[in-house]
């Protein structure tokens, strides 16, 4: 177990370019003992960069990695304790599940009938107990995966997992469940976990603390209730949630933020920096009665998703698009929308002010 603290990271893989383009901008942050991690971004944000770095496949140009106060930076993987599942199950195809998991024990010279009983103990939690005399090339997509978390866990000297996008391969049904082991290992192992994804989803559902990253930057770290709630950057509003959240362009008059062309405005805070301004506001948060500010305007787009529709209104100019229970709306026709005050908020050159 370790509490991981990047401090004062950076990478570039071209440090001594006159102008080298940096992976990884400067960043210090502590990822906390035992706490469950999804890192989240677009393709080429620097997801790898830093899990590698974290895992010691990958020296920084920049900072130092400590674990548990202890510097790591100049350790190689094998040093870390670290155990590591990629999206490609890492195992041993011609050996059994149980020669599999028994190998990083017999590396370290463990004796016999611990081995065994270690690897069966392992076993049983990841539900491989009926497969271990199975060879491995045998196994499903989900159950190589397992084996290949197995050869990490397997060892009791165990700081983190990390794990680099492993659901990718995974048949959904058998996500749910892999995902479920994986909150289960955390919770009776108390291990740091950090999970790679490009799937929300998958972040929200696994993850106590998602870091939002973009351009090699952490934009955002929180819980899925702050993230989807209040949004630190348009970046993260667009990111999380599905279809992302509303912007609208807006100006200040008085006291009082006010989208032009619509019934829609929010209290200005007393200070205010210079550069544009937005009203955001989650589809999820619109409603078709009940209190707060009305939007009046025609039902242009309709995509139907299950027992909800997602419905594009169009006025002034303005497109705003609301989840709502399905056959809620007809396209054509004109509806009136309406905004609760709570689900308003407020952004100035693209982050959040209230
Ligand atoms: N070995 C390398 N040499 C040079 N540049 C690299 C190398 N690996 C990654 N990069 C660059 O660093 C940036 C971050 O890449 P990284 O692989 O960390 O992103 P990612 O978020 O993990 O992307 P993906 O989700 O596609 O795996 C990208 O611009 C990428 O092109």
């Amino acid at each position: 177990m370790a509490e991981i603290h990047l401090q004062q990271l950076a990478h570039s893989y071209a440090p001594d370019a006159a102008d080298p383009a940096y992976a990884l901008k400067p960043i210090d942050m502590v990822w906390q003992d035992g706490q469950t991690y999804a890192l989240l971004g677009p393709s080429g944000c620097g997801k790898s960069t830093m899990l590698n770095i974290i895992s010691g496949l990958l020296k920084p140009s920049h900072g130092r990695v400590l674990f548990d106060g202890r510097d790591v930076t100049a350790l190689d993987t094998g040093r870390r304790n670290i155990a590591q599942v990629f999206q490609v199950p890492v195992i041993y195809t011609s050996m059994t599940v149980a020669e599999n998991l028994a190998f990083p024990l017999l590396c370290r010279k463990m004796p016999q009938a611990q081995i065994k009983k270690r690897v069966e103990d392992i076993a049983e939690r990841l539900g491989l107990a009926a497969q271990l005399r199975r060879r491995a090339n045998a196994l499903t997509a989900d159950q190589k995966q397992l084996v290949s978390l197995g050869r990490g866990l397997v060892r009791e000297d165990v700081s983190a997992i990390l794990l680099d996008e492993p659901l990718t391969v995974i048949d959904p049904q058998m996500k749910f469940e892999l995902r479920r082991i994986l909150k289960q290992i955390n919770e009776e192992f108390k291990l740091t976990m950090v999970l790679v994804t490009h799937d929300q989803d998958e972040a929200m559902t696994f993850a106590r603390t998602i870091v939002v990253m973009n351009h090699g930057e952490v934009v955002q770290s929180g819980g899925p209730n702050e993230l989807f709630e209040a949004p630190a950057t348009r970046h993260v509003g667009y990111f999380i949630g599905a279809p992302a959240m509303n912007f609208l362009p807006a100006t200040r008059e008085g006291n009082e933020i006010r989208v032009p062309g619509l019934d829609l405005s929010c209290r200005a805070p007393r200070e205010l920096a210079k550069g544009p301004l937005e009203i955001g506001f989650r589809p999820e948060k619109v409603e078709l009665t009940g209190p707060g500010q009305s939007i009046r305007g025609v039902v242009s787009r309709i995509w139907f998703e299950g027992l909800e529709e997602i419905v594009e209104v169009t006025r002034g100019g303005q497109t705003i698009r609301a989840r709502l229970p399905a056959g809620s709306c007809r396209h054509g026709s004109e509806i009136c929308l309406t905004i609760p005050e709570a689900g308003l908020r407020l952004y100035q050159n693209g982050r959040i002010v209230t």
